[in-house]
């Protein structure tokens, strides 16, 4: 009959689907019976992630191994490791997998969303990047609006990136790197993409980018909650996310479908960027609500979480030796309000 320690021994190098750990060093065999009349097993054992398809996988493979070794029979139990261990592991095995993507750790995610399009999402992206940027940040953006890319265009960026070796060299403007959807399309031509193509472009836009060493990676994402959205809290499960919403209540009520996809995936909400809130007239200073008024405060009512700004309809200024139609120069005052928006976001991200 096999005896408890030939069962640890068995046991101890078998890993823990979510983490990459071994057994032993989780410790995740809690408890060993044997019933030596019956050549009977039974055993305790802790994962990261119980009930999980992975744990079919160990299941079988684990009574694949004991019965080799002679055993009749064989009961497996699993629990969940303590929730501070847990907590530690995955968030490590997060950090890792990110950090495989783009070949380097350190950096955080955050992804600009938006429950419908127009509202200013692609605007808020590449000022708030370049506002991190001014901050002394090394920031990238990935124009991942595959339908609507504006990121180059916004940002006056007429030169495509250069390839060195395997890589794609991204085109830095303003302080920040950029790689767009629109770099890899021929004349505007519109583009049909499937789920699992864009899977692939998504991917490629992290491995095969040579981003060199950043702080913040913003995402600028489709509007909505489609295929793209799922691929970011797949590929990025520690990336935090920013929603922009206009202040009518029904595009808050449309966005806030967005952020509870994000909460769904566990990843944080760092808030709401509240755009096109007012007109502010330059001749008697009175603000007029033309979209409305409440839209933001009440997404983040719902989503609980804060709104970090809220944006004036207004035009940057057209200064022709950086024509750059999208962005807000440091002096001009939506500027400045995408500064402190900017400094919440480094305090939240504690960067
Ligand atoms: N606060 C603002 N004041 C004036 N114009 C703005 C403001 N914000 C955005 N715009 C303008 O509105 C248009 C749409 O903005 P933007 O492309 O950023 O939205 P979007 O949500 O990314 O849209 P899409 O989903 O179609 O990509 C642009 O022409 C932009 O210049």
């Amino acid at each position: 009959m096999i005896t408890e320690e030939h069962i640890r021994e068995l046991l101890n190098p078998v890993k823990d689907p979510h983490i990459h750990k071994t057994f032993e060093e989780t410790g995740a065999i809690e408890n060993i019976k044997l019933k030596e009349d019956k050549n009977h097993v039974s055993i305790k054992i802790a994962l990261t992630e119980p009930n999980s398809s992975e744990q079919m996988q160990l299941q079988q493979e684990i009574v694949g191994m004991l019965k080799k070794e002679g055993v009749a029979t064989v009961g497996l139990r699993f629990t969940e490791l303590p929730e501070e261990q847990r907590k530690e592991y995955l968030e490590a095995a997060n950090e890792e997998k990110e950090a495989n993507l783009i070949g380097q750790t350190g950096t955080q995610f955050i992804s600009i969303a938006s429950g419908k399009g127009g509202v200013g999402k692609s605007t808020v992206t590449v000022n708030l990047a370049i506002a991190l940027a001014r901050l002394g940040k090394k920031v990238g953006i990935v124009d991942a609006d595959i339908y609507g890319f504006s990121v180059p265009d916004m940002m006056g960026i007429e030169n495509r990136p250069q390839v060195r070796g395997e890589k794609i060299i991204p085109v830095e403007r303003f302080g920040v790197q950029v790689i767009s959807m629109g770099f890899f399309v021929e004349d505007n031509s519109p583009i049909i993409w499937r789920g699992p193509m864009l899977g692939k472009m998504l991917t490629s836009f992290f491995k095969e980018v040579e981003w060199g060493d950043l702080d913040y990676l913003l995402l600028d994402l489709p509007p909505g909650t489609g295929d793209i959205a799922l691929d970011v809290q797949e590929l990025l499960p520690s990336s935090k996310q920013v929603i922009v919403t206009t202040p009518h209540p029904t595009a808050a009520f449309v966005a806030a479908r967005a952020g509870q996809m994000a909460i769904k995936a566990e990843h944080e909400l760092i808030g709401i960027v509240e755009n096109m809130s007012y007109f502010e007239s330059a001749i008697t200073g009175q603000r007029e609500y033309v979209f409305g008024e409440g839209g933001g405060d009440k997404l983040a009512e719902v989503l609980e979480t804060e709104v970090l700004g809220r944006l004036p309809l207004q035009q940057p200024y057209e200064e022709e030796d950086v024509f750059a139609p999208g962005i807000y120069q440091e002096d001009h005052p939506t500027g400045k309000i995408f500064l402190s928006i900017a400094n919440k976001i480094n305090k939240r991200c504690g960067k």
